[in-house]
């Protein structure tokens, strides 16, 4: 008997995951969007198979069910839920960057015959909507799942095989250590990253040449500022005891570099920047985490009309894709720097050998 998937939030993440589900099985999988233009452009874009006009109508019929809303509405989702006719045996599962307060509200749904499992792809993008969503947006991310004490583990293996075709690997977390790692690696990074935009756009008002300068290496760093501030919003007031903490000490930190600077103690701003080199440096990098990584590539490029189509045709005449390629606008002396970004190391070795054969300059950061 074909199984069904039911998935509530046909976003860029709920969307990614239907079309990595329907990559490894042959299901019908049905959906839910509280804005019917999502739920159309699921349908047309076949993400869906069935779109339903309520939830209550979706549960009833699946064998595995996917909340991925924003995490406030997730959570209140779930006492909607349990009030409704539900699949014996059924697994749910969420995608939400957090995870404590969902896991919580999901033992309503103990009674009711079904497993909660609490879950969370690390790896996204800034994009939102269903139009972004792409089936190898987890491939090699870390998969977190949450299942409460005393879950049956076959639920959770059912689960990752659900999963499977996300070629995620899953890592079983505490909510509360969840919480704690998300905290400090994404949701505090994206305060910061917002609170440095607010900074230059404050100096905008002063002195507009500002935002020309940010045109390089600020906006990569500031790019998860782009993401849905609605998503952000939600993240910030479900983990606000994790984040009040980071802040804290962040604010620590801050006023400590600012007495460094203050007395020009010229060794220990050697030795700030070096250990957090060190430590950097010691990342993996080949799994994506919270924040992805990209194998980019620098390319020194002479300023002339040409140049781009160049590069991108010795890749092309080698069978080496490209994810991304950007101009790096800081400069304005006769060299540029273009950007290059490959889907694997391995891919960014030989783009790097062959644009040296022709003359490139090249360098990895
Ligand atoms: N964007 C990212 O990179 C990542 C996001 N997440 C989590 O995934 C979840 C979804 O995020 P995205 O897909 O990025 O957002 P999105 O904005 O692309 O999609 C969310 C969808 O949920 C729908 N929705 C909102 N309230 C609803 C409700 N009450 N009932 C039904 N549908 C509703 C929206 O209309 C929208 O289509 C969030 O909980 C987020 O924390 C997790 C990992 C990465
Ligand atoms: O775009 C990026 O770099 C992200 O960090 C995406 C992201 C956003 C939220 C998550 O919970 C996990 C990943």
């Amino acid at each position: 008997m074909e199984r069904t998937v039911f998935i509530v939030g046909l976003g860029l993440i709920g969307g990614s995951i239907a079309l990595a589900i329907r990559k490894e099985h042959n299901v019908n999988i049905c959906g839910f969007d509280i804005s019917e233009e999502q739920l159309k452009m699921a349908l047309s874009l076949k993400v869906i198979d069935e779109a339903f006009q309520t939830i209550e109508e979706g549960v009833k019929k699946a064998d595995l069910i996917i909340l991925a809303t924003p995490v406030t509405k997730t959570e209140r989702l779930m006492r909607e839920i349990s009030t409704y006719e539900l699949k014996p045996g059924a697994i749910i599962t969420d995608v939400g960057s957090t995870k404590k307060r969902i896991v919580k509200e999901a033992s309503c749904l103990k009674e009711k015959g079904v497993t909660f499992i609490g879950g969370h792809p690390m790896a996204g993008s800034h994009k939102s909507g269903v139009e972004a969503a792409r089936e190898h947006l987890f491939e090699n991310a870390f998969y977190i799942l949450t299942p409460a004490e005393g879950t049956d583990v076959r639920a959770i293996i059912q689960l990752q095989n659900w999963l499977k075709g996300t070629r995620a690997t899953f890592i079983e977390l505490t909510a509360e250590q969840h919480d704690r790692l998300a905290g400090a690696i994404s949701h505090f990074p994206h305060v910061i990253a917002a609170s440095l935009v607010h900074q230059i756009a404050k100096i905008e008002g002063e002195d507009p040449l500002v935002s020309r300068l940010a045109a390089g290496g600020f906006r990569d760093i500031t790019r998860i500022a782009s993401a849905s501030p609605t998503m952000w919003r939600d993240i910030l007031l479900h983990n606000k005891e994790s984040l009040l903490q980071l802040l804290k000490s962040w604010t620590n930190e801050m006023e400590h570099v600012k007495t460094l600077i203050e007395e020009e103690s010229a060794d220990e701003i050697f030795s700030y920047f070096q250990v957090a080199k060190e430590f950097r440096d010691g990342l993996p990098v080949r799994e994506k985490g919270a924040i992805p990584s990209f194998y980019d590539l620098f390319v020194d490029v002479p300023d002339h009309p040409g140049v781009i189509s160049d590069v991108t045709s010795i890749l092309a005449q080698h069978q080496i894709s490209l994810t991304n390629i950007r101009i790096l606008e800081t400069r304005e002396d006769i060299m540029g720097v273009l950007r290059l970004s490959f889907r694997s190391e391995e891919d960014r070795e030989r783009a790097q050998i062959k644009l040296h054969q022709e003359m490139y300059d090249t360098y990895i950061l």
